[in-house]
C-alpha cells in the first residue's frame, strides 16, 4: 500500500528540520507533524531534536525501551504524507540497528540484576577479596557466583608471617594448614553465600588433619576475604 505514497528523499526530509515545519521518517514512512509539535506532551525540544530526520529511533523510545502507545500510532496516521526513499527511489530501512538493542533491554520489572542490587542481594559474577592484618596480606580469594552459590573458589594468596601456604608440599610442617583451608573451599563449592557462617566453627566444616585441630584453622579469615570480596562488589561479569 506504501507504493500509492509520495517518495520523500532524506534530502527533501532534511529541509523540514524545525518547528515551522517538522518532518519525521518514522518506520519507513514520512510525517509532517508540525502541527502537532505544540500539542506534544514534553518540552518542544524532545520531539524538535528529531524534526528533518530519520526518527524511528525517538519513537520507539519515547522512555529507553518504551515505545509510543497506540494511541499515538493512531494521532501519527493524521500526519501521514509519504514514504521514504533513497536517491534511486528504493525504500529506505529504519535505522534499527539501536532499537534492536534496545528491544532486548529488561523493563525494571523484569531486570533481576536491578532487583537482586536493589535488595543488597549479591549480584551474579566474579569476585576477589582479601583479609588483611597488619598491612600484610593473609587470605585472598577468588570465587564466582552463580544464582548465589559459589563455584570456582581458590585462594590466590594465602600465608601468615614468613610462611606461603600454597607454596608448601606434602611432608612440610605446616602442610595440614593448606590442606584445612582447602577443605573449607571444598565445602563451600556449590552452598549458597549464607554458607560462609558455618565456618565460624570450622571443626564442623574441616577435618581434624595430622593433629591440627580445626579449630585452629582460622575460618574467620576466610568469612572476611568473603565479605570483603562480596563488600567490593563484581570484579567482572560472568
Ligand atoms: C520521534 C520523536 C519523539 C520523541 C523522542 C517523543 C517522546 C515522547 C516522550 C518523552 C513522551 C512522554 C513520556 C511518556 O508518555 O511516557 C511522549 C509522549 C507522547 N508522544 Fe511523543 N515523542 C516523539 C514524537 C511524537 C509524535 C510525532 C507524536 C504524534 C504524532 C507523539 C505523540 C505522543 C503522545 C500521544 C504521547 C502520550 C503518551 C503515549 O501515548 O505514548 N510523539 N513522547
Amino acid at each position: 500500500a506504501d507504493d500509492d505514497l509520495d517518495p520523500i528523499t532524506l534530502e527533501e526530509l532534511a529541509e523540514h528540520d524545525g518547528a515551522e515545519s517538522c518532518w519525521k521518517a518514522i518506520h519507513g514512512r514520512v510525517y509532517d507533524v508540525t502541527d502537532y509539535v505544540p500539542d506534544h506532551p514534553t518540552e518542544e525540544d524532545v520531539v524538535l531534536e528529531w524534526c528533518g530526520r530519520e526518527a524511528t529511533e525517538g519513537w520507539d523510545n519515547k522512555r529507553p525501551g518504551v515505545p509510543h502507545s497506540p494511541r499515538a500510532e493512531g494521532l501519527l496516521e493524521a500526519y501521514l504524507i509519504g514514504r521514504l526513499v533513497d536517491e534511486e527511489g528504493e525504500p529506505v530501512e529504519a535505522a534499527t540497528e539501536d532499537t534492536d538493542t534496545v528491544a532486548e533491554r529488561l523493563s525494571p520489572a523484569e531486570d533481576e540484576r536491578l532487583h537482586r542490587a536493589m535488595l543488597g542481594l549479591p549480584l551474579d559474577g566474579r569476585y576477589r577479596g582479601v583479609f588483611i592484618d597488619r598491612g600484610v596480606i593473609q587470605v585472598n580469594i577468588t570465587f564466582d557466583l552463580e544464582d548465589g552459590h559459589f563455584t570456582g573458589l581458590a585462594y590466590r594468596h594465602l600465608a601468615y608471617r614468613d610462611d606461603d601456604y600454597l607454596a608448601m608440599e606434602e611432608g612440610d610442617d605446616l602442610y595440614p594448614v593448606l590442606v584445612q583451608y582447602r577443605q573449607i573451599l571444598e565445602r563451600l563449592e556449590g552452598q549458597p553465600v549464607t554458607a560462609i557462617f558455618a565456618l565460624y566453627e570450622p571443626e564442623r566444616v574441616v577435618d581434624d588433619v595430622d593433629g591440627y585441630t580445626g579449630a585452629t584453622l582460622r575460618g574467620a579469615k576466610v568469612i572476611s576475604a568473603i565479605r570483603d570480596a562480596l563488600n567490593r562488589g563484581v570484579y567482572a561479569w560472568p
